[in-house]
């Protein structure tokens, strides 16, 4: 169903969703009505998210969790385990792990901000995982989940419906929805975006106009999907930062019908409307914004998930790739495939990079000869994406993010060798 946070309406079996009304006596077939909210109740209509889910049985209906005893990578704000780092950090790719290992157990954590309990906020984990999901679903009470593939296939089952997702397109899983990932190719990699913070929702356009980057009727949504499985269940949850587990005797994905704005959806990369200079000079990578998660200080967000899609560079007397800056923002990056047009080296598909708050950085000194030597015909940037997680809030590393062999000692070596800039002999001060 296409539509970013349309109030979508869906039924597996025909007569499912009680009509005029959300919470009938008597809904049909004897499902069971619960509301699944994103927003607080009493949120500004153009905030509130919330949809209705009609079920064989009640969410409600499980016994107690009880800690997930299991040694996972996974790490939660507040990022407290190591000191932060002003150091530029990069990462080669993460390897596909020796054992079995499914999307819950594969998240490796390598940053984050904030604390899950304060509202604000957001994590960067990175998966490389070789088993599917079977009978057991997770969900996480700490935000909601953007997933961004980078290698291999993910087919999501969710309890508003089933999507699969492919290098180059992005999923949002809302808070609190219950999914299992299953991997058709056997294998995948990516990046996940947890975002504790405000809704991950598309940008303002301003003088763009009413047209512009992410096309809103290019998020789609699943049409509800269910299954009747009296099985035993796990149910593994993120809630305040820990993992808890239980166990109970029916699928979770027994949504049978389901109406209302909050909804898992995917989102193809491939589909954005790059806008760019037709004059001169660099602009900045705002316009490059597929979705944003805004903070209470106006224009300056909790996350932005921005890409670096292919496109015509046509600037004119301009350095065209990303220029040296020192931003007040945090930038963490990561890489589909391709190479990125600031880094000529070094910066692999599957690989990551973070430069926080006034770290200087820019062209590798491969990318910025290139580019000064160039000459200023239209060039297409082809067969790349790359994209960037930025926040007002500094990335805090984890401890495996410092200590991994991944990281790559010489990062800093790509700005070093620059040749001194020559001022005309007599004009010394
Ligand atoms: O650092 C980066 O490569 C990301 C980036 C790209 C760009 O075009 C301008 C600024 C910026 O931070
Ligand atoms: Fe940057």
């Amino acid at each position: 169903m296409a539509g970013f946070g349309n109030h979508f309406v869906t039924e597996a079996v025909a007569g499912a969703l009680p009509q005029g009304r959300n919470s009938p006596q008597h809904v049909p077939f004897g499902l069971y009505a619960e509301q699944l909210s994103g927003a607080a109740f009493t949120a500004p209509r153009a905030d509130n998210r919330r949809s209705w889910l009609y079920r064989l049985r009640p969410a409600a209906n499980h016994p107690a969790y009880r800690p997930y005893e299991s040694d996972t990578l996974l790490r939660s704000g507040p990022f407290d385990e190591v000191p932060p780092t002003p150091n530029r950090l990069r990462w080669d790719p993460l390897p596909m792990p020796r054992q079995a290992t499914d999307f819950v157990d594969g998240l490796v954590s390598y940053c984050g901000a904030g604390d899950p309990g304060g509202g604000e906020g957001l994590a960067v984990h990175l998966y490389a995982v070789n088993q599917s999901m079977e009978r057991r679903a997770f969900y996480n009470a700490d935000g909601e989940l953007l997933i961004v593939p980078q290698q291999g296939a993910l087919r999501i089952v969710t309890e508003m419906g089933v999507m699969t997702v492919t290098p180059e397109q992005i999923a949002l899983i809302p808070r609190g929805v219950r999914f299992k990932v299953e991997l058709p190719d056997g294998s995948a990699r990516g990046y996940v975006c947890e975002n504790y913070g405000a809704l991950f929702r598309l940008p303002d356009l301003g003088p763009i106009g009413s047209n512009g980057l992410a096309n809103p009727r290019d998020f789609e949504s699943p049409a509800a999907w269910f299954e009747d499985d009296d099985s035993p269940h796990e149910i593994v949850q993120k809630f305040a930062g820990r993992l808890w587990v239980t166990t109970q005797d029916h699928s979770p994905f027994d949504v049978v019908a389901w109406h209302g704005n909050l909804a898992p959806c995917r989102y193809d990369l491939r589909l954005f409307n790059t806008i760019n200079t037709v004059s001169y000079d660099h602009p900045d990578p705002s316009i490059f914004t597929v979705l944003t998660s805004p903070s209470g200080r106006a224009g300056t967000a909790n996350c932005d998930f921005v890409i670096f899609p292919p496109r015509w560079m046509v600037a004119e007397d301009t350095f065209r790739p990303p220029w040296f800056h020192r931003n007040v923002m945090s930038e963490f990056m990561g890489l589909i495939h391709g190479v990125y047009d600031a880094k000529a080296g070094g910066f692999a598909p599957g690989g990551a990079s973070l430069h926080n708050c006034m770290s200087g950085h820019g062209p590798d000194k491969a990318s910025y000869e290139g580019a000064v030597g160039a000459e200023l015909k239209p060039h297409r940037i082809a067969d790349t994406m790359a994209f960037m997680f930025e926040s007002r809030f500094v990335f805090h590393p984890t401890r495996f993010a410092m200590e991994t062999p991944l990281g790559q000692l010489d990062y800093d070596d790509c700005w070093s060798g620059f040749q001194k800039a020559q001022l005309p002999k007599g004009d010394e001060a």
